[in-house]
Parts: structure tokens; sequence; C-alpha cells
């Protein structure tokens, strides 16, 4: 047995080195990159051109992508390259780093509201109760769809958003680092970092967000049924920072996105189909206000509008199944034979 189990990591520790990724992404599965494709596809940069970039290193790149270079000016083209091996500099280390901040967090940080990092039935909708309640019962009332297998929902209490939100900006003030919240979203909290994942999502996935996939057929299909590790992470929206999120699909089989309030105008969510046309439209203050939210596919692409004004923060939960994965392959790349 000890052999078989130190055959596998060796097997992990050699493909790291085939992919010219750290040998630590290929031994340390609790930060959820899943994926070797995570270090270098889908690179997010903003400007001097939006989109998302496959980047394997700077002569690789120019060579498959010379009519883009060509076609931008020099100091442009500087830029370009120059964020793109930022991004893939931050992605290499983001496990230490990521391992490095919680830690400091772990010794430094004293909450505000140190109840905040044990999830109990106070935290929840009681109309969420009801549901999962009704879903393990096996007798669910599914909520509505803004189309198929998009679902809005009541998820938190009031009182949890007002306590996360006033725990969020007390975080800020203390000064301790924190990542982004993910490679398009720039600011915000990655919760995990912040201790939340043992006693708050950890149990909020396995015993309240598993079994209400799980009884929603187009979820459940997608790989919700066995959903057993996620991303959590806080998104913060305001004028003059991050004011919209362009189209993407989530690293994700399935996604939830709540309203933590904070009093803005606009930033409607929208969600496409085949066509560039949207196919359905959220508007966060008609869909039930603070504490609720939209469960989707994290293949259903997505974009957020502009904000007009205030600030908007969402928690967004990407979940994620290892069962659905080895089956059906990483979700950003479609590949089996680069998981890690
Ligand atoms: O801004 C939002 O509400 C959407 C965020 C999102 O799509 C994501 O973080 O994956
Ligand atoms: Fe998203």
């Amino acid at each position: 047995l000890r052999r078989l189990i130190s055959r596998g990591t060796l097997a992990r520790v050699a493909l790291a080195q085939r992919l010219g990724i750290p040998p630590s992404a290929a031994t340390q599965r609790q930060h959820g990159i899943d994926c070797a494709c995570y270090y270098t596809e889908n690179l997010f940069v903003r400007s001097p051109v939006e989109g998302h970039f496959c980047f394997e290193g700077r002569t690789a790149f120019e060579r498959r992508e010379r009519p883009l270079l060509e076609s931008l000016s020099f100091e442009a083209r500087d830029e370009l390259l120059s964020r793109l091996e930022a991004e893939a500099a931050r992605r290499r280390g983001i496990v230490p780093a990521a391992a490095a901040r919680k830690a400091r967090v772990a010794a430094e940080y004293s909450p505000l509201r140190p109840e905040l990092w044990t999830l109990c039935e106070r935290w929840l909708h009681r109309d969420f109760v009801d549901l999962v309640e009704q879903a393990r019962a096996g007798e669910l009332r599914a909520p509505p769809q803004l189309a198929p297998g998009i679902y809005t929902l009541p998820v938190f209490s009031e009182l949890f958003c007002r306590l996360l939100t006033e725990e969020l900006a007390h975080f800020g003030a203390s000064g301790l680092p924190v990542g982004q919240p993910n490679s398009m979203n720039r600011h915000g909290a990655l919760l995990d970092e912040l201790g939340l994942s043992a006693g708050l999502l950890d149990p909020l996935l396995s015993d309240w967000l598993r079994p209400l996939c799980a009884a929603l057929p187009p979820l459940a299909a997608a790989g919700g049924a066995s959903i057993d590790h996620h991303k959590a992470f806080v998104v913060a929206y305001r004028l003059g920072e991050d004011e919209s999120l362009s189209m993407h699909v989530d690293n994700a089989e399935v996604t939830l996105n709540v309203n933590l309030g904070g009093g803005f105008e606009q930033g409607e969510l929208l969600f496409y189909g085949r066509t560039a046309h949207p196919l359905a439209h959220h508007d966060w203050h008609d869909g039930g206000g603070v504490g609720h939210g939209v469960l989707h596919l994290g293949a259903q692409a997505h974009a957020a509008l502009p904000i007009t004004s205030g600030e908007r923060l969402n928690l967004v939960i990407w979940m994620r199944s290892r069962a659905r994965r080895r089956e059906a392959g990483c979700p950003m790349c479609g590949q089996t034979d680069r998981l890690l």
C-alpha cells in the first residue's frame, strides 16, 4: 500500500515536472487547483486587450499570437506580454502564497464576530432550510428558474449577510494581506484564507448545498450530486475599481452566487446560451434582495453588468466534484490526463 501511495505521489511530481509547474502543486491538493491547465490556460488580462489567453511563455506566445501582436503598438505588445507573465507567475506561486497568508491570518487576526466561523441555522434563510429539508426528504418543490438550470433562491439570513459584511470591513482595516478572489475579480476576499472553510463552508457544502444540488436534475447531472470541494470568495464591485465582469465560465461544476448587499444600482447578472444574446438576466434587487442568490452550472456562460453607484458585495461558491472531473475531465480544458 505504501509503495502504491508513494508511486502515486511520484507520478504526480513527474507530471508537474513535465508541465513545468511547481511540484508542490502536484502534492498539495487542499487548495483546489485540480488541473495543470490552470498554469497555462485561460489567463485573463484586462488591458491593453481584454480576454482570456493561453500562455506557455513569451516565445511560444509570440509565435502563436503573431497576428494579434502585430496589430498592437510596441508599448501595448510589451504591456500584454508583461501582464501575462505576471499572471502566470501569480498562478505558479498561488499555493504557497495562499498558505502563508492563511497562516498569518490565523496567527494575527482577531475576528469581530467569531461566531461566523461556525455554521448554524441562524446564518441560513428560513426558506433555504425548508428547501433543503424537502430535498433531503425527496420532496423538493424546485425553486424558480430564470432559464433551464438557472435557479433563484433565498440562501442566507440578513443577519449573516450583515455580520459577514462587517467582518470583511474589519478584516480590511486590519491591514492583513488577502489574495484576490480569482483571476478576473481583483477586489474582495478568499474565504479559505480567513479560515472559514472548516467550520462554515465545508459543512455548508456537504450538509446543505450537496443535497440540494443532488435533487435538482440539471445540476445533479453535471456533478452537483457529488460536489466535495469548493473555492469560496467575496467579490466587491465599487466605482473606480472593478465595476463589471466580462463573460466567462467558472472553474466549477455548480456555482452559488449570493447578494450580500452594499447598496448599489445596476450590476445585473447576464446568462448566455449558444449566442451572444443573453438568454436570462438576474436583477439583484428584484431577485429577493440581500441573502438571495442564483444557483447555476459553472459551465453556463455569464457576465456582470457595471454598477452605476454604491458597492456590490456577493458571496460566490464555486462547487467542485472530484468524481465528476475524473469522469468528464476538467471543466476548463475538458481533459482528464492533466488532473492533479
Ligand atoms: O459579479 C457577480 O455577481 C458574478 C461573479 C462571478 O461570476 C464569479 O465570480 O464567477
Ligand atoms: Fe462566474
